[in-house]
């Protein structure tokens, strides 16, 4: 049996792998081009670990709001619904292939409800 997410090395290991899945693949590797450089992949990873251990346990150390460096990006690349649903499913299955449990659980649910309003945002940008 898998243990469940429990604190912010647990995180780092799951940011880590999903990354990879990201950057490995052809649909999505164009976002992340900047982080083929080592020190800034870093420097990223450790702002998610702060994110989710906020998102998970509350922890406040995250005070910047995610979804502004979105709405920039998706102006000079356009994020569509098929890359949405291709960063969810890497998520989940990231989750899944390292862990199992309640907070595992949470993870997937609220990164779906976070992607949710991303994509609502989006869309009223191109109105
Ligand atoms: C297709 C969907 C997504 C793409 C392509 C994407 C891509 C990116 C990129 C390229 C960055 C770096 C932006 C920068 O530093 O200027 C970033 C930052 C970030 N993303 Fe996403 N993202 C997506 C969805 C999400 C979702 C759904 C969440 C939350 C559940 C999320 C959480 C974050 C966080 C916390 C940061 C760090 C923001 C900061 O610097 O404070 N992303 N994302």
């Amino acid at each position: 049996m898998k243990k469940d997410i429990e604190n912010r090395a647990d995180i780092y290991l799951l940011v880590k792998h999903f990354y990879t899945k990201l950057m490995n693949d052809d649909l999505m590797r164009h976002f992340f081009l900047e982080f083929s450089k080592p020190d800034l992949l870093e420097e990223h990873l450790q702002t998610l670990v702060d994110f989710w251990d906020n998102v998970l346990f509350y922890s406040g150390g995250y005070r910047k709001n995610a979804m502004l460096p979105h709405l920039t990006l998706h102006q000079k690349n356009p994020i569509s619904k098929k890359h949405f649903n291709t960063w969810l499913s890497m998520f989940n299955s990231s989750v899944d292939e390292l862990f199992e449990g309640e907070v595992s659980h949470q993870a997937k649910s609220r990164a779906q409800s976070i992607a949710i309003v991303m994509e609502i945002k989006i869309s009223e940008l191109n109105k």
